[in-house]
């Protein structure tokens, strides 16, 4: 469903941030991209939706080399960037009915049912976005992403800036999402919900992918103990840790 082969990319001349990136998404997984800060998630994600370019190697996603892309391509895509694409002068509604006119109209989702699923308080939605906390807005976001009820979703730190309660809704519509057979490419510095909900997870590092496979595999080949979580394995296999604290 996603392939990228050599990928490497430097937002100056002579410092890459990513080397050389090769992996493959099967349809219908979930699949975590776990580095630490400034490892190059982010750019990595932006890279495959065509956001940013001039990198060197191969990118397909749907089978299609982005290189070729069309408007076509993004009809089955859904994205959640880190920072939220949302307008601040428009309300909740008003920002997904007009991203709504972008896709097709037999793919669109009912939007007062997708504020319902990310349970955006009632009183809010009509509300202009500026006056949103930052787990309102990540809530829209999702919605955003799930506007065109999409085949292949881009998450990037999907549970950032929620309560633990907004995180069990947003990990509990992420598992929904994979139910229905959709493809999920998920970056995130955070191993719990890297282990919750993927199916297979890339370590990335230092520019390059340092192992790809399940979260279990991976702590039953490189922990010490039954305890032992993918950071304790992330740290073994790259000397580095995922998170800041
Ligand atoms: N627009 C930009 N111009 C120059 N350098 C950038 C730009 N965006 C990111 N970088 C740098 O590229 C590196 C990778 O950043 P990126 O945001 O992709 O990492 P990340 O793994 O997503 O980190 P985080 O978890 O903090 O979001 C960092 O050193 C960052 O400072």
């Amino acid at each position: 469903m996603i392939r990228v082969n050599n990928l490497s990319f430097g937002y100056y001349k002579n410092k890459k941030i990513l080397k050389d990136i090769n992996f493959h998404v099967k349809e219908g997984e979930i699949f975590g991209f776990l580095g630490p800060n400034g490892s190059g998630k982010s750019t990595t994600q932006k890279l495959l939706m065509g956001v940013l370019s001039g990198n060197q190697g191969d990118i397909l996603i749907n089978y299609e080399d982005i290189k070729n892309k069309t408007r076509l391509f993004y009809e089955d895509i859904g994205v959640l960037f880190e920072i939220p694409y949302l307008y601040n002068t428009l309300s909740a509604v008003d920002n997904l009915k007009y991203f709504s006119s972008f896709y097709k109209k037999s793919n669109i989702r009912d939007i007062e049912e997708l504020l319902d699923c990310v349970e955006l308080k009632t009183e809010y939605r009509k509300k202009q976005v500026k006056h949103y906390s930052k787990g309102m807005k990540q809530r829209t976001s999702v919605a955003r992403s799930l506007i065109n009820n999409p085949r292949i979703l881009f998450l990037d730190e999907p549970i950032s800036g929620l309560d633990p309660a907004g995180a069990i809704l947003i990990k509990n519509i992420i598992k929904k999402e994979k139910e229905k057979g959709t493809t999920i490419f998920l970056t995130t510095h955070n191993m719990f919900v890297a282990d919750e909900l993927c199916d297979r997870v890339a370590f990335i590092s230092d520019g390059y992918v340092e192992t790809i496979d399940t979260p279990r595999n991976l702590k039953s080949t490189y922990g010490d103990s039954g305890e032992s979580t993918l950071e304790d394995v992330f740290v073994k296999l790259t000397g580095r840790r995922l998170s800041d604290g």
